[in-house]
């Protein structure tokens, strides 16, 4: 058995576990990071990167289908669903060189290609190496949910880590789960030409502002996307392929399955108990992301809560601060974006109207406005779309927005709530025009218009200066 020291050994290569390794390497720390799988992760491999690579193929054949407003006849794409999943893994593999073992090295970080447990409270076994670190960062993501439904372990069933691998194309696609998962996949296989049904046991999309998600469910459902709500999927069969049933009675059948029915924390061959880390379903992570074993911090999904690739980034750049440094350093959660890559995207930081109304009460103000409103949106011919912002005492809490590209326009939003601007620092920017950008300008405006428009005081000052001052 080999054994080494260092300063700080990561567990899990992924969006998380990278960024501490990079950071920290080229801080001056020694780095020792395990992946057993795939460097790069979940993101990279069966995530973020291979579903917006679908859904940018289902865009253009959207597109070549909707072309006619714009004076381009129609035409009904030819789809070669296997030539599609070969350009999703020209993405990952264009991408996969930033998150490699060589990459890495090149930075000093010594990377073992092995999962890795622990063996006490200071050490972890990787392969034939025990590692003895000051530090430990549990990295080690989520897995597919996969619920005991009965039948289910009888067929053939996809999760996002095989669905990218599929080349044949499904006759009819049957989706367990209405979240980011299920309906941003659902949304890109129907215009791939895919038949689909989404069977959600509660409503879809149920995180964001049913307002909000309304709009983009409109067009997901024109683009034939069938949506059974409230239809908890109690048995699975065989039966003409594959035949999922609610607890009412009703059924549907495909020749495909999804399953998406959210994320499992990878904390089971941890040897956990072994390194004094208490865990239930995820890590227990303090404000500064410690767990129960101060020399152990945990970080990204496996800790729960928000689980975005963003947010594991953002929890490396934390305990970077409290490792490295020694310095007090806190996780906070509300100024998390967070974006929905169906079409129109849906985007939200902060707050939500509900929510805001139950912090803050009537103090909140509601700031709508409309796509259809911005000439850019007019142009595009993309005019569904809405954004509210919840202010209160002057700032923005939380924004809401669906419509195009609304995951890049929320950000004015997100840099607002980070760093607790005012609302006037969002008017008194100028954006170019025409932009859509200028949507996230004009809804902040709404404040003024009862403070400035709508005033008799200001009218009577105005009358006054023009009546009397030369
Ligand atoms: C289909 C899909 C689409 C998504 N789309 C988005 C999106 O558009 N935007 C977004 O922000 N987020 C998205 N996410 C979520 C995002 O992928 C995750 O939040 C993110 O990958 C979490 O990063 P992580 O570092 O915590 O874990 P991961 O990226 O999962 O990395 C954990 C790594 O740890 C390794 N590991 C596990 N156990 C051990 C061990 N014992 N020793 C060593 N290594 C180990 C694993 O092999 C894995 O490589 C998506 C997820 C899915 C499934
Ligand atoms: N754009 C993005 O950032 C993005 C995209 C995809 C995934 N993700 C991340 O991955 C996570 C997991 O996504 P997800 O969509 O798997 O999970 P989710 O938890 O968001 O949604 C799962 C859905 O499945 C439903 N469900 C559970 N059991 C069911 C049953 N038996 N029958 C019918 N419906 C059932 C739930 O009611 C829920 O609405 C997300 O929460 C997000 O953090 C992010």
């Amino acid at each position: 058995m080999n054994r080494i020291k260092t300063d700080i050994c990561i567990l899990g290569a992924g969006s998380g576990g990278l960024s501490v390794a990079a950071g920290a390497v080229q801080m001056g720390a020694s780095v020792t990071l395990l992946e057993g799988g795939k460097m790069g992760g979940d993101c990279l491999n069966y995530g973020c990167v291979p579903s917006k690579a679908m859904i940018s193929a289902a865009h253009y054949a959207h597109a070549q289908a909707h072309s006619a407003a714009f004076g381009i006849a129609n035409v009904t794409p030819q789809v070669d669903y296997a030539a599609v999943k070969d350009h999703v893994h020209e993405v990952i593999g264009a991408i996969a060189p930033h998150d490699s073992v060589e990459r890495f090295e090149g930075l000093g970080v010594n990377v073992i290609t092995e999962y890795g447990r622990f063996i006490s409270e200071t050490e972890v076994q990787a392969g034939d190496t025990v590692i003895e670190a000051r530090r430990f960062v549990i990295a080690t993501g989520s897995s597919p949910l996969v619920p005991p439904i009965e039948g289910l372990d009888q067929v053939d069933y996809l999760t996002n880590e095989t669905l990218f691998d599929l080349r044949e194309t499904p006759s009819r696609l049957v989706i367990i789960g209405g979240g980011p998962i299920g309906m941003e996949m659902a949304q890109a296989h129907a215009r791939l030409g895919v038949p689909v049904t989404v069977v959600e046991g509660d409503k879809v999309l149920n995180k964001d502002d049913p307002e909000i998600t309304a709009i983009a469910l409109e067009r997901i459902r024109a683009d034939g996307v069938e949506i059974e709500e409230g239809f908890k999927v109690v048995t699975v069969s065989p039966e003409g392929g594959v035949t999922v049933s609610a607890e009412d009675g009703r059924s549907v059948t495909g020749s495909h399955l999804l399953v998406a029915v959210g994320r499992k924390a990878n904390v089971d061959s941890l040897d956990l108990d072994k390194a004094g880390v208490k865990y239930d379903r995820a890590i227990k992570v303090d404000e500064g992301l410690k767990t129960s074993n101060k020399r152990v911090y945990a970080i990204g999904d496996v800790t729960g809560g928000l689980q975005f690739t963003h947010k594991a980034s953002y929890d490396a750049t934390v305990i970077i601060k409290s490792m490295l440094f020694g310095l007090p350093s806190k996780a906070k959660s509300d100024h998390i974006p967070w974006a929905t890559y169906t079409d129109p995207e849906i985007a939200q930081v902060g707050l939500t109207e509900a929510q805001a109304k139950k912090r803050h009460g009537a103090g909140v103000e509601v700031l709508r406005f409309k796509f259809a409103e911005n000439d850019r949106a007019q142009a595009e011919k993309r005019t569904e779309g809405l954004i509210k912002v919840m202010v209160h005492k002057g700032k923005p809490v939380g924004a809401s927005m669906v419509g195009m590209r609304a995951g890049e326009l929320i950000q004015p939003y997100a840099l607002a709530i980070a760093n607790g601007l005012k609302i006037s620092a969002l008017t008194s920017m100028v954006s170019p025009y025409p932009t859509m950008t200028e949507v996230t300008k004009r809804a902040a405006g709404q404040y003024y218009v009862p403070r400035l428009f709508e005033n008799d005081t200001v009218k009577r000052v105005v009358g006054f200066v023009q009546k009397y001052v030369p």
